[in-house]
């Protein structure tokens, strides 16, 4: 089974592209090549060691795929160098999509060049470079060179393309993961009974699931670079953890241990296939260690012994993906410390019973089922007689936007210096600069649609509120209402992403290309009629802005610098204007934004 499919859309699902030349029959077509191209992408799995997963689909101008190409391995040919050898002529004035945009880590643009010679006149890209030292790079040297680039997600949006990305999503959520935790991507599997055990009483476990299972196992293992265990499923079940799944590519073993108290002969210091790394606790057991060495075996060893500087460790080491096939014991321990980003559930339609029999998951610490951890992104696989559920426990990490850097603040505010510039964090509004929040108690007058003024008790109650301002119907109205009354600004926001998240339809359709506008005017009024507000942001000229949301990756820096930071952009672009240095004009309250729209 393939373990990353692409799945046929019915033609119920109706396309309604945000992108004004992006019609229905073009964003079917974008989002259907898009998914080859990360079905593509993944076609090295269990071949190569894990890498970055690069596919590249060409396609006529008149929609015919004309070539294609995947990235093998690290260091061999680009995706689109061959998809653009393969459509040879028929390449000019077609389209390239691209699951994610080329790395172009060594400067050597070779991607780029195969796509600008070949005479493609479009790029579609699935999602922007997850590391952050690459990202938006190959995006801006295609269209320096007058290519046309959509980047899903940025310049497509709609429910296909949105599915679209997902799947080149799921196709790199190891790089993704690995970028955004600096942790390898773990992956927990494990086979149960029906009745939720691994293993009998006596600890007796071959074979709970399938044959099909079994062979699938072995292709999740190719995909690893390394698969772990702990000192105990050693010891029981003595396993060789090799990849038999007919692919070259084999993972490292790697068993946990804080006693050493393990086996002298046992399949896995057999080193002839693959090679075995025992971590262990400092000190422990010298003289076995010393007999693992003989052996070829790798013994490091830990102060104290936890998964998640296991993972660090491994993280430094290069380790992309990572298969934990270990007992519940360690399982419960590697889930706790947050190192396991997915899991693979293989169900077996028997059961064993038994009260002592050990379970997938140990000690948790959970007394109540609110405390669940719930799977994202499930699916169920029916493999031979087993079902595979399979499904993130984390969210899959929002990597694309990135705190604009000091060069590109410079462009917005010219007191901001590229080579000396401090930045200051604000956030809450008991911070020393908590003023600039937009939850401050600052409240502000605004006209309305007549041209009346009304009060606004914070900036906040008045973004949240222009959601829905200017929809015909009468809850909308009914939302502007409660928002405008609402006590706090906490309140406000809380009806307002309530609201928008239950009833979409209600919010004006043209809310995200609005909203920048929108708070523009909000605190241009606030830090107009507040003195003591105008000062203080005058104050900071020459430093950059932050707001130092965790959460909020558009308004806000994120927790480390992902975020977009548009609060902090408009806060110094108004700081430019009131010191005078700006272009925009009083008279013309939007000019000045132009440079700030994504
Ligand atoms: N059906 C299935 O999918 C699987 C079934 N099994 C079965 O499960 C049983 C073994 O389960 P279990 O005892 O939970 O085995 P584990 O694989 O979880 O091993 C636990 C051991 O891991 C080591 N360890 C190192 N660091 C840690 C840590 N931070 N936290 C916890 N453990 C750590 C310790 O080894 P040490 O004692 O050496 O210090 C500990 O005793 C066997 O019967 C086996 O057949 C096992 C794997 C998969
Ligand atoms: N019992 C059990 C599994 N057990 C896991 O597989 C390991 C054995 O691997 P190997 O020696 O390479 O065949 C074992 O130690 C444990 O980690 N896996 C499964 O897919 N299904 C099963 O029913």
């Amino acid at each position: 089974m393939a373990l990353f499919s692409l799945k046929a859309y019915g033609p119920s699902l109706i396309c309604m592209a945000s992108f004004k030349n992006h019609n229905n029959g073009t964003c079917a077509l974008d989002s259907a090549y898009i998914r080859r191209a990360a079905e593509i992408a993944d076609k090295s799995a269990g071949f190569t060691s894990p890498h970055p997963n690069f596919g590249c689909v060409l396609a006529t101008a008149s929609g015919n795929i004309v070539g294609e190409g995947f990235l093998y391995a690290q260091g061999t040919k680009p995706a689109e160098v061959q998809a653009v050898e393969a459509a040879s002529e028929h390449c000019y004035g077609g389209t390239a999509y691209l699951n994610m945009e080329p790395g172009d880590c060594h400067g050597d643009h070779t991607a780029v060049s195969a796509l600008v010679q070949g005479g493609v006149k479009r790029v579609v890209i699935g999602m922007r470079h997850p590391l952050s030292h690459l990202r938006g790079n190959a995006v801006r040297a295609l269209r320096s060179q007058g290519v046309q680039v959509y980047v899903l997600g940025e310049d497509l949006k709609s429910k296909l393309t949105e599915e679209a990305q997902k799947a080149c999503f799921h196709v790199n959520a190891p790089l993704i993961f690995r970028a955004a935790s600096q942790l390898p991507f773990s992956v927990l599997k494990f086979a149960m009974t029906l009745d939720g055990k691994i293993a009998t009483s006596s600890g007796h476990a071959a074979w709970i699931s399938s044959k099909q299972s079994r062979n699938l196992v072995f292709e999740l293992r190719g995909r690893s670079d390394a698969v772990i265990v702990g000192g105990n499923t050693v010891r029981r079940d003595n396993p060789r953890l090799t990849a038999r799944h007919g692919g070259e590519h084999m993972p490292v073993r790697i068993v946990l241990s804080q006693t050493l108290d393990l086996p002298e002969e046992a399949n896995l210091w057999d080193m002839s296939e693959v090679s075995t790394i025992v971590v262990t606790q400092r000190g422990a057991r010298r003289s076995f260690q010393k007999l693992l060495t003989s052996k070829g075996v790798e013994v490091v060893e830990f102060d104290i012994l936890n998964p998640r500087d296991v993972m660090e460790y491994f993280h430094d080491r290069g380790y992309l993906s990572i298969l934990w096939e270990c007992g519940g014991t360690l399982a419960a321990s590697a889930i706790s410390s947050g190192v396991i980003h997915k899991v693979y559930a293989f169900v077996a339609p028997k059961i064993i019973g038994g009260k002592g029999a050990p379970s997938p998951v140990g000690e948790l610490g959970m007394v109540e089922m609110s405390q669940a951890l719930d799977l994202i992104d499930v699916c169920y696989n029916q493999i031979g007689p087993d079902m595979l559920i399979s499904g993130f426990l984390q969210p899959i990490p929002d990597l694309t936007p990135v705190i604009p850097s000091v060069d590109e603040t410079f462009a917005i505010d010219p007191t901001v210096s590229p080579y000396e510039s401090s930045i200051i964090f604000f956030y809450k509004t008991w911070d020393p600069y908590g003023a600039f929040s937009n939850f401050s108690p600052h409240p502000i007058q605004m006209p309305d649609g007549n041209g009346d003024y009304a009060t606004w008790l914070s900036v906040e109650h008045y973004y949240q509120a222009h959601k829905f301002v200017g929809v015909n119907d009468p809850f909308a109205h009914k939302c502007v209402e409660r928002i405008k009354s609402a006590k706090s600004p906490e309140e406000a926001a809380r009806i307002g992403r309530l609201m928008q998240r239950q009833r979409p339809d209600l919010v004006r359709p043209d809310w995200d290309n609005m909203k920048i506008e929108v708070m523009y005017r909000a605190l241009k009024c606030k830090f107009s009629i507040y003195p003591h507000l105008n000062n203080m942001l005058i104050s900071t000229s020459g430093s950059v802005l932050v707001e130092a949301s965790p959460h909020d990756l558009f308004w806000g820096g994120g927790r480390d610098g992902e975020g977009l930071n548009y609060l902090g952009r408009l806060l110094m672009q108004l700081r430019s204007e009131f010191l005078g240095e700006s272009s925009s004009s009083d008279n013309d309250e939007s000019s000045g934004l132009t440079s700030l729209h994504p």
